[in-house]
């Protein structure tokens, strides 16, 4: 069979993920080509995502490269795939989930200070919420740009520290000291490399069947249909991970907070599970049954 071509974008967080599922596939004996292409979620620096008002700002260019059959298949972290796709694609198989866990980096000078007296920059309403609600009088700044641009900002600005996805550090291979931080709750998928492909690619959902790691699928399906259930198109600080414990049974923990952190509305659940239920929507419907709705409705005022 001819080279399979892998779409990336070209950050260095992304040719890993690319090259991770090049080994994947020479495991099994295909060869491969990584294909990098610009994404504009890597042009615009100036401004935060969410103002941007656009979805699937990382994905759009690789749809772009699938859909006119460039590219073979495309490789994203699946955080930043939007849960509607466009017609024609389809994750076809996700990666076995290392770390799904934030965590604080500092720069040098910020390393004795208090938690509550840390100036943050993040630009994620999910980690200025989440952080909010515990350390309500937190001072907040805007970063922009991967994992080292960020790294780089930090020691040359005016705050003290960064939030950072663990998975994105371990990648790296980082040399940075951090802090795990029990107060966060992972976005949605957070940790997870997923490979989308052309629903009419038969070809390429036969290879990729043997690649998915089903437990991570079930997992993330949960986490990404509570958060489309509860978003309906529209962005807000949520929280949502699953994972499977020693009796295979899920554990679910999933949070909605007003911007600001002040309202909350979490919940963990543990549950057997199946394949014919929509966990994830069902977990959605009792949070907006819960005073979810409102908060929502709150939330889309305030953006
Ligand atoms: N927000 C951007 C983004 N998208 C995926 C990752 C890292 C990889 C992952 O968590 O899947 C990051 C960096 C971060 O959140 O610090």
């Amino acid at each position: 069979m001819r080279s399979i071509k892998i779409g990336t974008r070209n950050s260095p967080l992304a040719m890993w993920q690319a090259r991770e599922v090049a080994r994947n596939l020479q495991n099994l004996n295909y060869t491969t080509d990584i294909v990098p292409v610009l994404a504009t979620g890597d042009k615009n620096l100036t401004q935060p995502l969410y103002k941007l008002g656009i979805t699937g700002i990382f994905t759009k260019d690789l749809d772009l490269a699938l859909l006119n059959n460039e590219i073979d298949i495309a490789v994203h972290s699946l955080k930043d795939i939007p849960t509607e796709l466009p017609e024609n694609i389809e994750i076809i198989a996700v990666l076995e989930r290392d770390y799904p866990q934030d965590v604080l980096v500092r720069k040098k000078d910020a390393q004795n200070l208090e938690l509550h007296d840390l100036k943050i920059a993040t630009s994620s309403l999910r980690r200025r919420a989440f952080w909010c609600k515990e350390f309500p009088d937190t001072q907040f700044s805007d970063i922009r740009g991967n994992v080292q641009t960020r790294l780089n900002k930090l020691e040359e600005n005016d705050f003290d520290a960064t939030m950072f996805s663990l998975a994105a550090i371990e990648r790296m291979g980082l040399d940075v000291h951090y802090e795990h931080l029990p107060i966060m709750i992972s976005a949605p998928a957070q940790g997870v490399v997923a490979i989308c492909g052309r629903s009419d690619n038969a070809e390429m959902k036969e290879i990729f069947s043997h690649i998915n790691h089903k437990p991570t699928q079930i997992c993330v399906e949960i986490e990404r249909n509570f958060l489309n259930t509860l978003e309906g198109g529209c962005t807000a600080p949520i929280g949502a991970f699953a994972e499977i414990n020693e009796r295979n049974e899920v554990r679910f923990i999933g949070r909605l907070c007003s911007l600001d952190g002040k309202n909350c509305i979490e919940t963990d659940e543990i549950f057997e599970w199946n394949e014919h239920e929509n966990f994830g929507k069902t977990l959605a419907q009792k949070v907006l049954e819960n005073g979810g709705r409102e908060l929502m409705h709150q939330i889309k005022s305030e953006i």
